[in-house]
């Protein structure tokens, strides 16, 4: 198998879970696979006890939805297997029904890079049944790590106050494919470069690096082997100071340095990769100026996440540049982001969207009904809360009151006058076809970065963050409340 975004433009129908294609079968069955539905992307708590999340993974989505077919193999796979009992599990009729599928659902999604919350669609996908079902598995699959870790990479940015952050993941993260991907989401969260050399390739993303305890060790003396890099990459040279002592690697390094500068060539720097991070950078910063190399930088790895990185920062540690890896790329403390995928509206043959509702003891767990639509209120370059509201039936006002969808307690009144609006669920795909033009990544990551412009610095903050205001349209609300009250057969009850 090939490794590169290609595996998304081959055939991956069958990268799903089984109930997917036996629900998908009893639906044909049954005559209702071409029954029009909607379905909701989301998820119910932003992730690492953070107050925000950034949206990501929609390009692979596209990819995956537009090469969306069963090809020969597959069908090939499905018309032979087997129940327990030895009967095949599918008709080969239903085999001939998969090969005609031809993707033809709308999708709508919020752009990567987007600040996104709790409960809002960030993806609505609509149209036949069957298809909107045999995409829960790999639309979730796909979202759910890159949003992750698109908002680990942002936590970790923000904690470097705007120093550049390299991703160094490829050689802890999970697979092949995580580390890529992995990648990507971490460009789009706010790092400035990956060492993954082959996420640069595909990606577009700027591929940086500096060298390892490896290089020191193979010659006689460390001093050698600064030398001989700076030989290979006289313009390039990070060095590597803490192999055997850190305060002689500095001192080893400003050698190096010096007969570089003899040469008209400046070495870039030096990495501190073990130790006190807060201590050695002090030193190494002094012994650097004093030695005239005030323009060289200090970068610091070793299992840092924006915790360390946040202490550091208040350590006044001098470090310039983060090399960040298995805490990033594994979301090390938050393995998964949890976002669902529910069922909302079907639409009857009288033409008229029926909401749907799933209920659950926990009130969290109660999915919002409806075709949606989200806006966002900002007034003055501040967002001010973000609205869910019934697609269908919306009507402009001068005012709303938001509701809380699990705490009716909590609401929030908007005055529309003077408030900008952005409608967060952009037009991907119409009757399958994509209408979207994709911006690239470099355009991803600058779009985060204003995006989160937008947001109180309360709602970044590490600990106890400010909880931003999402809620549901008064309407939706109402209609969401008597369809649970109904489903529960609360009137009937003693
Ligand atoms: N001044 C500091 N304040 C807070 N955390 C730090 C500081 N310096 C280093 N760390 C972090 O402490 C953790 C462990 O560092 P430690 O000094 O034990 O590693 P080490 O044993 O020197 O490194 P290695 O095991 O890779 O050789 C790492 O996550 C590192 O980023
Ligand atoms: O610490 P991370 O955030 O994952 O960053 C990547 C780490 O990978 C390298 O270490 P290496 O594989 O040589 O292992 P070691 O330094 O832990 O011995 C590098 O020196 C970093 O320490
Ligand atoms: O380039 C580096 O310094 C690097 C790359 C991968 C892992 N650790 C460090």
């Amino acid at each position: 198998m090939k490794i590169t975004k290609d595996l998304y433009q081959s055939s991956l129908a069958l990268l799903t879970d089984f109930y997917q294609l036996t629900m998908a079968y009893a639906y044909w069955k049954s005559g209702k696979a071409e029954q029009e539905a909607v379905f909701n992307l989301f998820f119910r708590k932003n992730p690492f006890q953070g107050g925000y999340t950034i949206a990501a993974g929609l390009d692979y989505i596209i990819d995956y939805c537009r090469n969306f077919r069963f090809d020969d193999a597959d069908l090939h796979y499905l018309a032979e297997m087997k129940n327990a009992d030895g009967q095949l599990t599918f008709e080969a009729e239903f085999i001939e029904y998969l090969r005609d599928l031809d993707f033809s659902c709308d999708i709508d999604a919020v752009e990567e890079g987007t600040v996104v919350f709790p409960n809002i669609p960030i993806i609505r996908v609509k149209g036949p049944l069957i298809q909107c079902q045999l995409l829960e598995t790999p639309l979730l699959n796909i979202v759910n790590f890159q949003t992750l870790i698109a908002t680990k990479a942002s936590r970790i940015t923000l904690a470097a106050k705007g120093d550049s952050v390299l991703e160094f993941g490829l050689r802890r993260a999970q697979g092949i494919d995580g580390a890529l991907a992995a990648s990507r989401a971490s460009y789009i969260g706010g790092c400035s470069a990956t060492s993954n050399v082959m996420a640069g390739k595909l990606f577009g993303i700027p591929v940086s690096g500096t060298h390892a305890h490896s290089w020191i060790m193979s010659f006689d003396s460390e001093l050698e082997a600064f030398h001989a890099y700076a030989d290979a990459f006289p313009d390039k040279c990070v060095f590597l100071v803490d192999t055997y002592d850190t305060v002689n690697g500095i001192k080893n390094a400003i050698e190096v340095g010096k007969s570089l500068r003899e040469k008209g060539k400046e070495m870039l720097g030096i990495r501190i990769d073990s130790g006190d991070l807060a201590y050695y950078s002090n030193i190494a910063r002094e012994m650097l100026d004093e030695a005239g190399f005030r323009n060289a930088k200090i970068v610091a790895s070793n299992d840092l996440d924006e915790q360390i990185i946040t202490s550091l920062k208040v350590q006044e540690a001098s470090i310039d540049v983060w090399g960040v890896g298995t805490k990033l790329v594994t979301a090390y403390d938050q393995p998964a982001l949890g976002a669902v995928y529910k069922l909302a509206a079907v639409k009857l043959e009288s033409g008229v969207w029926e909401p749907k509702v799933k209920v659950s003891q926990q009130s969290i767990k109660i999915n919002i009904p409806g075709k949606h639509g989200v806006v966002r209120f900002i007034k003055n370059g501040k967002a001010l809360a973000d609205m869910i509201f019934l697609d269908e039936a919306h009507e402009e006002r001068n005012a709303y009151v938001i509701i809380d969808p699990n705490d009716p307690t909590k609401r929030k009144k908007i005055n529309v006058n003077g408030l900008e609006r952005e409608l967060l669920l952009k037009p991907i795909f119409r009757a399958g076809e994509k209408i979207y033009n994709r911006p690239g990544i470099k355009q991803i990551r600058e779009n985060a970065q204003k995006n989160l412009l937008l947001f109180d610095k309360a709602h970044k903050r590490f600990v106890n963050p400010h909880i931003y205001p999402v809620g549901l349209e008064e309407n939706l609300y109402q209609m969401r409340t008597e369809l649970v009250l109904k489903m529960k057969n609360y009137d009937n009850e003693q």
